[in-house]
């Protein structure tokens, strides 16, 4: 199957951040196998199956979401004014509890459809419920993640065991799957409810797998200073103190209050983060050094957390409150540039789900693209697109979302997942929780 372009702005994000004004792709099967200026030639147009004419849509890669939790989009406004521990321990867990197979299937098939409709290809995913239902929507649905099914150890060692158990064979039995657009990470959830024995126990399982370890960090100031007062060091300490941080690649999620010699470390070991700036300003758990990481060379990317502490999945918004922040806080219009911007929702995302994607586009590259409608005034002038794209786009911008030469969103009507279903699901599956919780 040959599918060509033509007509497009491709913004490619490549290596040298090229934007082709007027352009063509051809997508076969699954990969571009051009990507070039100007008007396709009449031999190509003789052996492609499908033509389409982008008339100056823009084309770009598809954005990647790095930490969250998709159920919890049944929790949006849930509860919106309590501090991480409380919101957990006095509302989110309580509901937790309730959940029931349907009900996390509803939010999931709501948090993919948000996603999808606002551009985003690719996430990670931390959750403890039903995640082989959830591998095999993913794989039907057509979007790349990287899963987990997260661990929490405040429980005898039995059951730690047991959780370890569950986690590493769900990794094994989907790491790859769907074309490789599935990968799997373990994951502790965070060092305040995993004790540090523990956590060793899952990185050495990691290491023998080759598995990426996820992890909360360092998101609340009360989290950190109640773990020094137990251990006697920072968490980020503890796990170097243990040998850790250099036995498997670690991606963190958070990482606010973190020092100068945790970012140094964090760079010497190759830990990524995944900054989710809208979920620590909704919890008013505080701001991440993004720049300070940017500047010590860690691979940041960008992730919209559960939606209950966001509330949306628009990867546009948090890109643009990330960057914004950063230039506030510092009383520095330079902070940040847009290429390091987009490259958190694109390139660095995808480097940090290890799909195995560039997150670029470029010849011989799998043909993950977005496609956005350049016409709307908030995009006008054309001219400095990359500009727009931090500082103007939002997700409804968004008209087609394809994956491996496969479209899961055209003309904005999602082709995976039905809509008006999943809209109808999710708001049968949360007030039937509310009845059983309240
Ligand atoms: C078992 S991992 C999934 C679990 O994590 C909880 N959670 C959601 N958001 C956050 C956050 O920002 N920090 C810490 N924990 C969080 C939630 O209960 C999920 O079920
Ligand atoms: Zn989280």
């Amino acid at each position: 199957m040959i599918t060509l372009i033509k007509n497009a702005r491709i913004i490619t994000l490549d290596e040298s951040f090229r934007i082709i004004w007027n352009g063509y792709i051809v997508v076969e099967d699954m990969t571009f196998t051009r990507v070039e200026e100007g008007e396709p030639d009449q031999q190509l147009i003789d052996v492609a199956d499908r033509i389409r004419d982008a008339r100056g849509e823009w084309l770009m890669p598809g954005l990647y979401n790095t930490h969250g939790h998709a159920a919890m989009t049944l929790m949006r406004g849930y509860e919106d004014n309590l501090p991480l521990d409380r919101w957990l321990k006095e509302k989110i867990w309580p509901f937790e509890g309730q959940l029931t197979r349907e009900a996390v299937a509803a939010g999931r098939a709501l948090a993919m459809s948000e996603m999808i409709s606002s551009g985003t290809i690719g996430f990670l995913e931390m959750y403890h419920l039903y995640m082989d239902d959830f591998a095999e929507e993913i794989e039907r649905v057509g979007m790349r993640a990287a899963l987990t099914r997260s661990v929490i150890g405040l429980c005898s060692r039995e059951e730690q065991d047991a959780k370890l158990e569950e986690s590493a064979s769900f990794a094994t039995r989907w790491s790859g799957a769907a074309y490789n657009r599935i990968q799997t990470m373990l994951a502790p959830h965070a060092p305040y409810t995993c004790p540090i024995d523990y956590i060793e126990r899952i990185v050495d399982k990691a290491e023998e797998l080759g598995l990426p370890v996820h992890m909360h960090l360092a998101e609340t100031k009360k989290e950190v200073d109640d773990y020094q007062k137990i251990h006697k060091m920072h968490p980020l300490d503890h796990l170097d103190e243990r040998g850790l941080l250099t036995r498997v690649p670690w991606l963190f999620a958070h990482g606010v209050h973190l020092e100068k010699h945790h970012l140094k470390r964090m760079s010497e070991t190759h830990a990524r983060v995944s900054h989710n700036p809208m979920s620590n300003l909704k919890l008013g758990s505080g701001m991440a050094p993004l720049t300070a990481m940017l500047d010590q060379g860690i691979s940041v990317s960008i992730g919209c957390d559960g939606v209950s502490a966001n509330n949306t999945l628009d990867l546009w918004e948090e890109l643009r409150i990330a960057v914004l922040l950063q230039k506030g806080l510092l009383q520095k219009a330079d902070a940040l540039s847009v290429e390091q911007a987009l490259r958190m929702i694109t390139s660095e995302g995808a480097s940090a789900l290890q799909t195995g994607h560039s997150g670029m586009i470029k010849a011989g590259e799998e043909a993950d693209f977005i496609m956005i409608d350049a016409t709307s005034p908030h995009l006008q002038p054309e001219q400095h697109i990359h500009s727009h794209l931090v500082y103007a786009a939002k997700g409804s911008d968004v008209t087609d979302v394809y994956v491996q030469g496969k479209a899961l969103m055209e003309n904005r009507e999602l082709l995976t997942l039905d809509k008006e279903r999943t809209r109808f699901e999710a708001n049968k599956e949360f007030a039937d929780i509310l009845s059983r919780v309240n």
